[in-house]
C-alpha cells in the first residue's frame, strides 16, 4: 500500500461540475474569468446545479424560488436568540443549518426532487441565518429576507435593513460567483464523504460547514483580515511578515494545494480590493496587501489565495470580521448541494485505508497490571 499524505494528487472520483485544469479554474467547462465578468451568482447556481446557463425563464424561475425560499422557520430563528453571543458565526452556522433539518418535512426524503428542492432551501436560506444571528448577537431584531431580492442584495439588506448600494451589491456578488465551487477542496470533499454513506443532506452541509471553518481552508480570510488588523500601516509589514517567516509561521492567503502558479481568482479580489478600498478612504489597506504579497512571492515564491484579497474586499463592504468564513460559506452553499446532488446520482461508499504505523502483537493487561 502506498500512502499519500493529505491525499495530495490523489483523484477520488469523477465529477462533471467544476474543473480544474493546468491552472485554469471552469464552472460546467467556462472559466472563472468569463463568469466572473459576466455572469450572477444565481447564473452560477443554476450552471453547478444543471451543468448549462440558464435560459432567461429558468434563471427567472430559479430566482423566485430562492426568493420565495429565504425565510427560515421561526422555530429556528427563536433558537438563534438563545445562542451565546460570543460563538463564532460559523459554529452559529453549523448549528442553525442543523436545526433547519428537524424543521424540513422532506429531511429525509432521498428522491432527487426532493434534494433538489432542499439545495433550494439551503441556497436561500443560508444567508437569513448569518444574517439573524449577526443582528441577534447585537441585541438587534432580524429583519425578514425580501423575496424579490437576489442572494447578494438580501444579505447586505438583512444585516442592517437597509437597501444596499449598487456597488456594494455587484461587489458582493462577483464574490459570491468566485467562491461558488472548486472541485473536491476540503469541505466539498467532506460534503461528498458524509453523504456516500447515503445520510441526508443536511448532515452533508453541516460537514461541509464544519470543515470549511478551520484557517486552512475558508477560515483563512478571517485570518488575513486578522493580520491587516495586528500590522497596521504599511510600514509594519515588513518587520511582521519577516518575523513570522523567521518562526516558520504561514501567512494566511497565501499558497494553495492545486495551484502552484496563482490561484486564478485572486486577480478579481485583488481589482476589486483595489477600488473598494480607495472608494472608503482606506487605499491603505490595498496597499499593505500588496506589498505582504510582493514580500511572500520573493521569500517563498507563494501566490495569493482566494482568500487574501477577499479579505480587504469584505473589510470595505464593512462586514464584519467574523463574519467572511460564513460568506464563503454562503457561495459555496451552492457546490456543496451541487456536489452532494451529483454523489448521490452514482454513489459508492468512500473508504480509503490507513497505513497502520502503531504497535503489534499486544495483549489485553488486566487493568491492575497495566
Ligand atoms: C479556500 C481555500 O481553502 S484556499 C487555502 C486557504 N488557506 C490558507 O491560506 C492557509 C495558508 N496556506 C496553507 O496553509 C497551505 O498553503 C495550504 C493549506 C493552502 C496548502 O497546503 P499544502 O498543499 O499541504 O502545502 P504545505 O502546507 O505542505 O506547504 C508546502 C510548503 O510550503 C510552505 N507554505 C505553504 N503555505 C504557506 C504559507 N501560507 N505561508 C508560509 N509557508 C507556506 C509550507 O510551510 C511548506 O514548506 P516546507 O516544505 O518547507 O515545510
Ligand atoms: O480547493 C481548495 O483546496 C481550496 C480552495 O481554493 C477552495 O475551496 O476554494
Amino acid at each position: 500500500m502506498t500512502t499519500t499524505r493529505g491525499l495530495e494528487g490523489v483523484v477520488a472520483a469523477q465529477s462533471s461540475i467544476c474543473s480544474i485544469v493546468d491552472g485554469v479554474l471552469c464552472y460546467g467547462g467556462i472559466n472563472i474569468d468569463e463568469l466572473a465578468e459576466h455572469a450572477t451568482f444565481e447564473e452560477v447556481v443554476y450552471l453547478l446545479w444543471h451543468g448549462a446557463l440558464p435560459k432567461r425563464d429558468q434563471l427567472e424561475t430559479l430566482k423566485k424560488q430562492l426568493g420565495e425560499n429565504a425565510a427560515v422557520p421561526k422555530e429556528v430563528l427563536e433558537s438563534i436568540r438563545h445562542y451565546p453571543k460570543g460563538v463564532h458565526p460559523m459554529a452559529a452556522l453549523r448549528t442553525a443549518v442543523s436545526s433547519l433539518a428537524l424543521y424540513d418535512p422532506e429531511a429525509q426524503d432521498m428522491s432527487p426532487e426532493a434534494n433538489y428542492r432542499k439545495s433550494i432551501r439551503l441556497v436561500a436560506q443560508t444567508p437569513t441565518l448569518i444574517a439573524a444571528y449577526e443582528r441577534m448577537r447585537k441585541g438587534l431584531e432580524p429583519v425578514a429576507p425580501r423575496a424579490d431580492f437576489t442572494i447578494a442584495q438580501n444579505f447586505l439588506y438583512m444585516l442592517t435593513g437597509e437597501e444596499p448600494t449598487e456597488t456594494a451589491v455587484k461587489a458582493f456578488d462577483v464574490a459570491l460567483v468566485l467562491h461558488a465551487d472548486h472541485e473536491f477542496n476540503a469541505s466539498t470533499f467532506a460534503a461528498r464523504v458524509t453523504v456516500a454513506t447515503l445520510t441526508d443532506i443536511y448532515s452533508g452541509i453541516v460537514s461541509a460547514i464544519g470543515t470549511l471553518k478551520g484557517p486552512l481552508h475558508g477560515g483563512a480570510n478571517e485570518a488575513v483580515a486578522k493580520m491587516l488588523v495586528e500590522i497596521g500601516s504599511i510600514d509594519n509589514v515588513e518587520s511582521y511578515i519577516r518575523s513570522k517567516l523567521d518562526n516558520k509561521e504561514k501567512i494566511m492567503g497565501f499558497g494553495h494545494r492545486v495551484y502552484k502558479d496563482g490561484d486564478p481568482r485572486a486577480k478579481w479580489l485583488k481589482q476589486m480590493s483595489q477600488k473598494l478600498t480607495a472608494q472608503i478612504g482606506r487605499p491603505e489597506l490595498f496597499e499593505m496587501s500588496v506589498k505582504i504579497d510582493d514580500m511572500i512571492s520573493k521569500e517563498k515564491g507563494l501566490k495569493p489565495n482566494v482568500d487574501f484579497y477577499s479579505a480587504s474586499v469584505y473589510i470595505s463592504l464593512g462586514l464584519e470580521t467574523d463574519l467572511f468564513t460564513p460568506i464563503f460559506a454562503i457561495s459555496r452553499m451552492s457546490g456543496w448541494t451541487a456536489h452532494i446532488m451529483e454523489q448521490y446520482e452514482n454513489n459508492r461508499l468512500i473508504r480509503p485505508r490507513a497505513d497502520y504505523t502503531g504497535p503489534v502483537n499486544q495483549h489485553y493487561v488486566p487493568i491492575d497490571r497495566r
